[in-house]
């Protein structure tokens, strides 16, 4: 059966004109653009598939807040559980966001006087909060001693039972909306989950029961509450959206709504989820036609076949079936610069140590060969890299080791996974340790090198954020602290105040194609260029003429930043 789904705002569209696109700036109902059906994936179900055309940028569907957003835990006491805006818990990070134009800076949270487990922003936040789903927790979750730290999706399922409970006739059909996704909806799924993983099964089915339970066990009408309750939490934990704070990543909690949750995963995908706290939407990657179906990525869909294969059938109980795996794992994903015989030999020794390391999971990063010793090689190296990477302590100097093993291997290229998200960890730890420089530097090779090879699509979200870090960085390193580097790098011919301006107009130029302009990402940048464009005086035409002549500084930059200059 199909289903048309309506109503909501949509931006609207300004990208590439062409005659089955609708007309640039159209107002259009928005979600009419979409419609839920049969998945072209055998066996997956409903999918989300295009009405009308798209561009890259355009809202394809858009809901004002997830109909289930629930922060982590560790969230909870500094992350608004309405709005999902974070507020800095501390003095240092305070001063940190606020170098960096970080909203953390400047958000208060206040714990519900009620329960002391939830925290908000603002009087609407927790005013709206309550009368949608807050007060059927609230009670609940008073009692530290005896109710724990719930997780997200049993903290979810307690506030649908209780609206149901409240409200039987209008929150019938939402629930079964709910219990109709997969992997609940689906006559073997839940089967399946059990093949896959026992103790997976066993985990939703106690915890759907611990949120019956903690509900007091209501008897709502003529339904089985307590599978109502299984079915919710499972659904909701196996179908999670993760949400995370687009400029600093953080991960703040997990999204599930009927709308957004339609959208099959790619892990070559044509549209991307944008979290824009808390409005939530999917917009265009590239041009996507009336028919096409809508795919999202639900996971990090640079990383090698086996490594995505797995990370979604831990974390989403599915194998997946789309275009880019069917052609299994010799994508550029999964290339190494070199046959792993051709592993240099000095680093065999180390490898030889590695492999008995992780022999349990070498099978994962296995790659197709001939050569079986020297392919145990390499895949224990890759082991190696992807379990410093997973590894929430790994200090800068564990990273900067691995990323040396990997480049020095001649095996990985800088794109190559997990070399990037190494990086982008080393970014970070550098930025928190003070080292505003170093963190520069990497951000610039990420931005200009890496980020355009991993996503050659010109409106991912990623690349955006990537210009963002780095135009943050060149500010800080414009402030009186850096005046001797300042002068130093513009005796080299690294001019950062007007490279600054070329980043200012990249995200001034892209963000409400990618984010959208009434966004706190849109606003942020808006408020930016006013302040900056205010104190100056030159023509616009003028600073863009000078960002021409000294961008190439900033490439050379990128270019040479090697191993030597971790
Ligand atoms: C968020 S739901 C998407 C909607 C779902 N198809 C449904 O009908 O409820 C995710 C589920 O869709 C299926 N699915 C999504 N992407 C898939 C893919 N690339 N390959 C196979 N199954 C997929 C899996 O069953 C997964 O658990």
């Amino acid at each position: 059966m199909r289903t048309v789904i309506k109503n909501r705002h949509q931006e609207s569209s300004s990208g590439t004109k062409r005659s089955a696109r609708r007309p640039a700036n159209a107002k259009m109902p928005a979600n009419e653009g979409v419609e839920v059906k049969q998945s072209q994936i055998l066996a997956a179900g409903q999918g989300l598939f295009a009405r009308t055309a798209f561009s890259p940028g355009d809202t394809v569907a858009a809901v004002d807040r997830p109909l289930v957003t629930e922060l982590e835990i560790d969230r909870m006491i500094d992350t608004c559980a309405w709005c999902c805006h974070r507020g800095a818990t501390n003095a240092v990070e305070k001063a940190m966001a606020a170098s960096i134009g970080l909203p953390q800076s400047f958000i208060e949270i206040k714990s519900c006087t009620g329960c002391h487990r939830v925290a908000y922003c603002s009087r609407a936040c927790q005013s709206r909060a309550w009368k949608r789903e807050h007060r059927y927790e609230c009670k609940v979750i008073k009692n530290a001693e005896e109710v724990p730290d719930l997780p997200p999706g049993v903290r979810g399922a307690i506030k649908i039972l209780g609206r149901l409970k409240a409200e039987p006739d209008n929150e019938y059909a939402r629930v079964r909306n709910i219990l109709k996704f997969w992997p609940v909806g689906d006559p073997n799924g839940l089967k399946e989950i059990s093949t896959q993983n026992k103790k997976k099964l066993e985990d939703l089915q106690f915890l759907g029961s611990a949120a019956w339970l903690y509900m007091g066990k209501p008897n709502i009408d003529t339904l089985d509450p307590k599978s109502i309750s299984i079915g919710l939490v499972s659904n909701i934990m196996s179908n999670a959206i993760a949400l995370s704070a687009g400029l600093d990543g953080v991960a703040l909690g997990i999204g599930f709504d009927p709308l957004l949750s339609s959208a099959n995963h790619s892990c070559d995908p044509n549209a991307s989820l944008v979290f824009n706290q808390p409005g939530h939407e999917i917009r265009a990657l590239r041009n996507i036609e009336a028919g096409e179906e809508i795919f999202i990525s639900y996971i990090e869909a640079t990383n090698p076949f086996s490594v995505r294969q797995a990370e979604l059938k831990e974390n989403y109980f599915f194998t997946c079936r789309c275009t880019k795996c069917k052609k299994g794992v010799n994508l550029e994903a999964d290339k190494f610069l070199e046959q792993p015989e051709n592993l240099k030999s000095e680093y065999h020794k180390l490898a030889d140590k590695l492999v008995s390391r992780h022999e349990s999971k070498l099978s994962r990063f296995l790659v197709p060969g001939n050569h079986s010793e020297a392919q145990n090689r390499v895949a224990a190296i890759e082991a190696e890299a992807y379990s410093v990477l997973e590894n929430e302590r790994a200090s800068s100097d564990e990273i900067k080791e691995m990323i040396r093993m990997c480049i020095g291997s001649k095996m990985w290229h800088w794109a190559r996974q997990p070399i990037p998200q190494l990086c982008h960890r080393l970014g970070t730890l550098y930025l928190e340790s003070g080292s505003v420089y170093q963190a520069f530097r990497v951000g610039v090779k990420l931005h200009l090198e890496i980020l355009p090879i991993m996503y050659p699509q010109e409106f991912y979200q990623a690349r955006l954020i990537g210009a963002w870090t780095v135009s943050t960085l060149i500010n800080v390193l414009c402030g009186t602290a850096h005046e001797e580097l300042y002068k130093e790098l513009a005796q080299g011919g690294i001019e950062l105040r007007v490279l600054y301006f070329g980043f200012l107009f990249y995200l001034r130029e892209h963000t409400p194609r990618m984010f959208g302009s009434n966004t706190p990402f849109g606003k942020l940048i808006e408020t930016t260029y006013g302040q900056i464009m205010a104190g100056v005086s030159i023509p616009e035409t003028e600073i863009k003429e000078k960002i021409q002549v000294a961008w190439p500084s900033l490439e050379a930059l990128a270019h040479n930043f090697t191993v030597s200059s971790l």
